[in-house]
């Protein structure tokens, strides 16, 4: 059963026909086999019980006629209209009568001995000694008529016996016809009970093989079912997540063992939602790369000119709304020097360490940009221009005071103002510039502010 279970919807849907086959086969046969014990049945009533009962008829007939015969015989005798040759038409209706007998003592014989009386044989062995006997009596009450008759006058005692003879074997027919009725009788029986017993049982049968058949195709359309039920899970799923652009659920693949198609196929669909799933994680990281590329200056890791632009707009929009920010313009002092004295890639370190400075002094949505060679500037998105002179001057404490084994001694000039509401980007910037440029004008290492 468990097999059956985990076998290929082919086997599944094979096996049902199978089972109903079988079960249709079986009903078949059944029903052939009722078909021929019932043939068989009717045929012994037809063949056997109908022709018997018509020749021991016939018998019945001729004795009574044989019977009456002899009465008008007695009653007539000694008168004129005496019948002239009696003896005659007695031996041809005994003739007629011990020809009938056999024809149904062979009948019966012949069918018992090729075993086609299946019902009651014993029955009809019995009725076949009765009809000796009553052969063997005939007989012998026929020669007594004969001689009688042969002698002429008779004795009213003679006449009595024979009249007992006569209507003992008559009695004696009647019994043996009476016999072969009540045979005939309960083989219709038997048949007909046989005929409503098949009907029941081939109904039942019937019942049984639709129940099965139809309980086997229920669950096979379930188990269908079920499976395209979890693939339509999987696909709405995948839809859902690339409609909403959310990381993809990835599935169990372990849980399915694929065990027939469908099994397969919910597989192959979690391996592909799987691979899918992969693909949108490299992507976004790809993307994130990408971002960071597009963003980011590369030696020094702040944000880059490009992205610069994007965020002063932004903030130009923000303080339309009555926000307002700061900016400080930095520049390092003498870095000519700093390159030619220690070389360009000390001088790339300086700008580094410049940059890992001024970014750790810094809250989150403050940001510093990169603007290019060893000028920076530094986005304060909240504050007003006395803070901002504030953050300036203790960068350029810091830098100043800063100290690393391989790097020479730095300082930097700067130029701190504040953003005037509906001003452009060039005014704000050449303003910060003008700062920067008074602090290198006054001796630089310095902070110059302008409102
Ligand atoms: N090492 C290094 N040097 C750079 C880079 N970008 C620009 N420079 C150098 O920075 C120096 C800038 O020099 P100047 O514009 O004359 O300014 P300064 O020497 O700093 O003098 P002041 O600004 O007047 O104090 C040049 O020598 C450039 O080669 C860089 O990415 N790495």
């Amino acid at each position: 059963m468990f097999d059956w279970i985990n076998a290929s919807l082919n086997r599944k849907i094979g096996s049902v026909l199978a089972v109903s086959l079988s079960f249709l086969l079986i009903v078949i046969g059944y029903s052939i086999y009722q078909v021929r014990v019932i043939n068989s049945e009717l045929k012994e009533v037809s063949e056997i019980d109908l022709p018997l009962t018509e020749v021991i008829t016939q018998v019945e007939m001729l004795q009574l006629k044989q019977h009456l015969s002899m009465e008008r015989f007695r009653l007539l005798m000694g008168t004129n209209n005496a019948e002239q040759n009696p003896i005659k038409s007695f031996s041809d209706r005994h003739q007629a009568i011990t020809h009938l007998l056999n024809r149904a003592t062979q009948l019966i014989s012949s069918n018992l001995n090729n075993n086609n009386i299946q019902f009651k044989p014993a029955e009809y062995q019995l009725i076949l000694d009765e009809i000796n006997d009553f052969t063997k009596s005939n007989q012998n009450f026929e020669l007594q008529l004969e001689s009688l008759l042969k002698r002429g006058l008779l004795s009213e005692k003679a006449w009595e016996e024979l009249e007992v003879s006569a209507s003992n074997l008559d009695s004696n027919i009647v019994t043996i016809l009476k016999q072969i009725n009540q045979l005939t009788l309960e083989a219709t029986r038997y048949t007909e009970n046989h005929q409503r017993q098949f009907m029941v049982i081939e109904t039942a049968l019937g019942i049984c093989a639709f129940l099965l058949s139809s309980l086997l195709a229920f669950y096979v359309l379930h188990v269908i079912r079920t499976r395209i039920h979890s693939i339509h899970q999987q696909v709405e799923l995948l839809h859902t997540s690339l409609e909403q652009g959310v990381p993809i659920t990835r599935p169990d693949n372990n849980s399915v063992q694929p065990s027939d198609e469908l099994g397969e196929l919910e597989l192959d669909l979690k391996k592909m939602i799987s691979r899918l799933s992969d693909e949108m994680d490299t992507r976004k990281e790809v993307e994130e790369q990408l971002i960071v590329l597009a963003t980011k200056d590369k030696l020094t890791n702040v944000y880059n000119r490009h992205k610069w632009s994007e965020q002063i707009q932004l903030l130009i929009d923000l303080s339309n709304q009555n926000k307002t920010f700061s900016l400080i313009s930095l520049d390092i002092d003498h870095f000519k020097n700093v390159n030619d004295s220690y070389g360009h890639q000390i001088g790339d370190k300086v700008l580094q360490a410049l940059a890992n400075l001024l970014q750790k002094d810094l809250n989150k949505p403050d940001m510093v940009f990169r603007m290019g060679g060893e000028e920076f500037t530094i986005l304060l998105t909240q504050q007003g221009l006395e803070e901002a002179s504030n953050i300036a001057e203790r960068f350029r404490h810091d830098i100043e005071h800063y100290q690393s084994e391989n790097l020479p001694q730095f300082t930097a000039s700067m130029g701190v103002t504040q953003y005037h509401l509906g001003e452009t980007e060039d005014s704000l910037m050449t303003r910060a510039d003008a700062a920067l440029y008074q602090s290198k004008e006054n001796g630089r290492n310095r902070v110059t502010t302008v409102a």
